[in-house]
């Protein structure tokens, strides 16, 4: 078929007119009401006011365990002048519950009485009128309101409505989203292993199924259609007759050539927005189709999600007489500094912990296709359109993702990743589930100075000193000086180069990357794995020059080992577990410490205590050996202890 013109946005909007025009356009759209049964009404939404049909209680009943009297029978009794009363014919026994005894008004608790002779009870102290008794009515009057309309209803609402006899509930039926994937790239999951190049796992689709589910609506996720126009009108025909409330097209809605979305919102419907001013999120697309409200979510996932955040969790809310709820935010100060585009409503995903008193905010990846950057956050920081970044230090609002005191018990790491970390991060679940490790990976250096800062409760290093073989201690010499820290070995590791399976290429060592035949993949300058390569070669006597591209630079262990698993590099310098996650040969060149460094201000944390133990125990010690290319004997011993101008002891 011929080449479909490629669409542009044609009136983009801010996110707040969007939201306005949006709410102008579906602000009244409900659904239907149906009658449901009270006890299957949990978390739905009360459609008009509910009424009470009977009274509760529905007659006069004991409250307490003991004896139903007429109170002025009990006048004058005291503990001088205890008085008797005719078991049967003046007390009659009654149960919490039990309807009260003709003639009867009050009730002695069993406590307050003593039989005698099985025949009478003695008390020390006179009854009043309606003591311990529940009165007809005491909690519900029939007739009365006992629930607004556009309610959410909870478990004790639905408690009282039984009980006063109301056992069929007017509510908003829920609303019913159609949900549709397209993308000729897509793949279902479970054939995720056999994926080529260019083919994408379907998860949109459940991600936003479920996100129509937490937020009350019913979600009738589709089968994924291809890109082509026939085939999405095709969709969009049937989403528009079926019993769906509203269509959601997942995705296509930019300006790819392969972007039908809008063309087919204007020939079945009509096109509100295109395009909002936010990020990610922008090429949402707004309309109406029949009288269904129509949403194009964008493809890349966080963009979805977060165009379904603006526009399509209002409107389950409205749809079903709710307002929009309000999400919980915090006061933080923001760990780094955040440049943003002028012009565009920015969210960046965030880990939260309070460090040495204040709350810091560190960005993770900014990626729209960078799904981890939402299930590591802790919170979301929106930067307002106007606003061209935000410095560190600053003072911010951050929604949360995760509850406020659990920020209390979030450890805070900055720094280098390693594998270990993820161990320790899940020892310390198993210690104590409330204990989070939120890590934002910015390199050895940038952990330093995020300790220098105050920003992290510990930071993660392997810094080489080239001239004494030892490792971070002239780095924490060089930026920590004021700021005393301990130096705590976390484990040894091996580094070295990694060949396709096999090692089709025989590379042995430091030497062969000077062959011609051998194409290198470098880590940018200031990793700690640079600087041991340039440490290494300068051991051997041999400068970089000659080693093809050794100015190719990778940021990560992963990538490396991506570009000699996909043959675009012959070999790269990186940690073991990184060749054995790709199933890469690997031929060791050294050992390397990696250390954390904990400031002195943190030590004492009761949260440090506990990572200090897990380092210390078996478990973990036998989980990172279990890794392989972990050498962990000297795990968890003070290597250095830093007052900010000297080392205050030497190796333990
Ligand atoms: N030239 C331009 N290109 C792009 C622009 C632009 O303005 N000009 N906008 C970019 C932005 S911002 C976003 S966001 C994306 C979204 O584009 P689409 O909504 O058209 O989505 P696709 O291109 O079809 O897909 C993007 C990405 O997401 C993956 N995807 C799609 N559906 C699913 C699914 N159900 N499950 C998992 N992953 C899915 C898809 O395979 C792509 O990788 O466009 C930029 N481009
Ligand atoms: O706006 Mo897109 O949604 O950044 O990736």
């Amino acid at each position: 078929m011929g080449r479909f013109k490629r669409t542009i946005y044609l009136h983009m909007k801010t996110l707040e007119e969007a939201r306005a025009v949006w709410q102008e356009a579906m602000g009244g759209y409900r659904t239907a009401v149906e009658q449901i049964a009270t006890e299957q009404a949990l978390g739905r939404v009360s459609a008009r006011p509910v009424t009470a049909r009977l009274s509760v209680p529905h007659y006069h009943g004991a409250a307490m365990d003991g004896y139903a009297v007429k109170a002025s029978h009990t006048f004058g009794a005291s503990d001088v002048r205890p008085l008797r009363l005719e078991l049967g014919r003046q007390a009659v026994p009654v149960d919490t519950g039990d309807p009260m005894p003709e003639g009867t008004d009050a009730v002695i608790m069993i406590e307050h009485a003593q039989e005698v002779d099985g025949t009478a009870i003695e008390i020390r102290q006179a009854a009043f009128p309606w003591q311990h008794v529940r009165k007809v009515g005491e909690d519900i009057v029939a007739g009365e309101l006992l629930l607004p309309q556009q309610h959410r209803l909870r478990p004790a609402d639905l408690g009282a409505m039984l009980a006063a006899g109301v056992s069929q509930v007017p509510v908003f039926a829920q609303p019913r989203v159609w949900i549709q994937p397209t993308g000729t790239e897509l793949v279902p999951a479970r054939r995720a292993a056999q994926a080529k190049p260019g083919q994408i796992v379907e998860f949109n689709g459940t991600v936003i199924a479920s996100l129509v589910r937490e937020n009350g609506g019913v979600p009738l996720l589709q089968d994924v259609v291809a890109d082509d126009y026939e085939s999405l009108l095709d969709a969009v025909r049937r989403a528009a007759v079926s019993p769906a409330d509203v269509i959601v097209l997942n995705a296509g809605s930019s300006a790819g050539s392969e972007d039908y979305t809008v063309s087919i919102l204007k020939e079945l419907g009509t096109l509100l927005v295109h395009g909002v001013a936010m990020m990610p999120g922008k090429p949402v697309l707004l309309g109406r189709v029949e009288s269904k409200p129509f949403i194009g979510l964008p493809g890349y996932p966080v963009s979805a999600i977060m165009a379904f955040e603006q526009f399509l969790r209002p409107l389950l809310h409205w749809m079903q007489g709710l307002a929009e709820p309000s999400d919980p935010t915090v006061e933080a100060v923001l760990g780094r500094k955040m440049p943003s585009k002028l012009g565009l409503e920015e969210f960046v995903r965030v880990i939260l912990g309070r460090v040495q008193g204040r709350l810091v905010a560190m960005p993770l990846q900014r990626g729209a296709g960078v799904i981890t950057s939402l299930t590591r956050a802790d919170g979301l920081l929106r930067i307002p359109q106007e606003v061209e970044g935000i410095n560190e230090g600053e003072p911010i609002r951050v929604r949360l993702l995760r509850s406020e005191d659990a920020l209390e018990k979030t450890l805070i790491m900055i720094g280098s990743h390693d594998n270990t970390v993820d161990v320790l991060a899940s020892e310390l679940k198993r210690l104590d589930a409330r204990l989070h490790l939120s890590s934002s990976n910015v390199g050895s250096l940038g952990g330093l100075l995020a300790v220098r800062r105050g920003q992290a409760h510990f930071a993660g290093a392997h810094l080489l000193d080239p001239e004494t073989g030892d490792y971070n201690r002239r780095y924490v010499e060089r930026y920590l000086a004021g700021t005393p820290v301990r130096l705590v070995r976390l484990v040894r590791r091996q580094q070295g180069l990694l060949t396709a399976p096999g090692n089709p290429k025989k590379i042995r060592g430091i030497e062969d990357l000077f062959r011609e035949d051998v194409r290198f993949v470098n880590r940018q300058a200031g990793s700690g794995t640079r600087i041991l390569l340039d440490y290494e070669l300068e051991r051997a006597g041999r400068s970089p020059e000659g080693i093809q591209g050794y100015d190719w630079e990778e940021y990560t262990h992963m990538a490396v080992a991506v570009n000699v698993l996909s043959g675009t590099a012959d070999c790269g310098m990186a940690i073991f577990a990184a060749a054995a996650a790709l199933g890469l040969d690997f031929i060791p060149i050294c050992q390397e410490c990696y250390d954390l460094v904990i400031p002195e201000a943190c030590w004492t944390d009761p949260k440090l205590e506990f990572l200090l133990d897990v380092i210390g125990s078996e478990r973990f010690l036998e989980r990172v050996r279990a890794l392989g290319g972990y050498d962990p004997s000297e795990s968890g011993t003070v290597v250095g202890v830093w007052d900010g101008t000297a080392w205050r002891e030497t190796k333990s």
